[in-house]
């Protein structure tokens, strides 16, 4: 079977999804997103904390990936990685990005706009000591995207970060990093199998947050 004809036989938001009603959407974006976060995991939605971050090379070229929300709070969205990566000589470069939250289960996008913020070092170092041994060693072992020519150089420095962190477990990784995303724009939007999906976008206007509904 073709691709093609695999493509045209799925089906998509063939299950019960919720209701939204934006009528009665709060006034903060940060408000009914956790909500929406508390519903997703309720729903027993797979890796909601898993979203996509999309961010602008030099190039002006778009790039993206997977990450986890590591925090969300007054200071926004927050993620942890590794200030040397490419996303984070990017966001470096050019602080701005994007974020995407897709819970399959509930038919459910959330689409994030705005600027990326390094927090300081005793959050890194808290978030870092956080993280499971295993985390912390591969961190410290790795030079996230950078090209390894060898992947045996990879299994040494396994080797000698899992010593390093074993003879001092308070060890930190001077890489890496707490960003937090500030939004402009959040758009809440809840799909329906008839196409009528549900599209809210809060926009930011100098301290207030404008509400708008989108055309599906
Ligand atoms: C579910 C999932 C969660 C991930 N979480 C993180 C994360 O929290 N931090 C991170 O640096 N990379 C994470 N990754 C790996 C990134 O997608 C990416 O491969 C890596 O950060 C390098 O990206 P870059 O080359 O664009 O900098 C995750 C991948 C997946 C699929």
């Amino acid at each position: 079977m073709s691709i093609r004809d695999l493509l045209r036989g799925l089906p998509v938001f063939a299950r019960p999804l919720p209701a939204f009603d934006p009528a009665g959407a709060p006034d903060d974006p940060h408000d009914l997103f956790a909500a929406w976060f508390a519903e997703a995991v309720g729903a027993g939605v797979v890796e909601p904390h898993a979203m996509t971050l999309s961010t602008v090379d030099a190039d002006g070229l778009p790039d993206t990936r997977v990450l986890l929300l590591k925090e969300f709070d007054g200071r926004g969205w927050q993620f942890a990685t590794d200030a040397t990566s490419a996303k984070g000589r990017q966001v470096a470069a050019n602080p701005a990005a994007a974020l995407g939250f897709y819970w399959r289960e509930q038919g459910r996008q959330v689409r994030v706009r705005g600027s990326v913020t390094a927090l300081d070092r005793a959050a890194a170092d808290g978030d870092f000591l956080a993280r499971p041994v295993g985390a912390r060693v591969a961190s410290l072992a790795s030079t996230q995207s950078a090209v390894l020519d060898d992947p045996a150089d990879l299994e040494r420095a396994l080797a000698a970060a899992g010593q390093t962190v074993e003879n001092d477990p308070g060890t930190v990784c001077a890489e890496h990093t707490v960003y937090a995303v500030t939004a402009v724009s959040v758009e809440f939007w809840q799909g329906d199998k008839e196409r009528r999906h549900i599209r809210l976008r809060y926009r930011r206007d100098g301290d207030a947050w404008v509400r708008e509904r989108l055309w599906p």
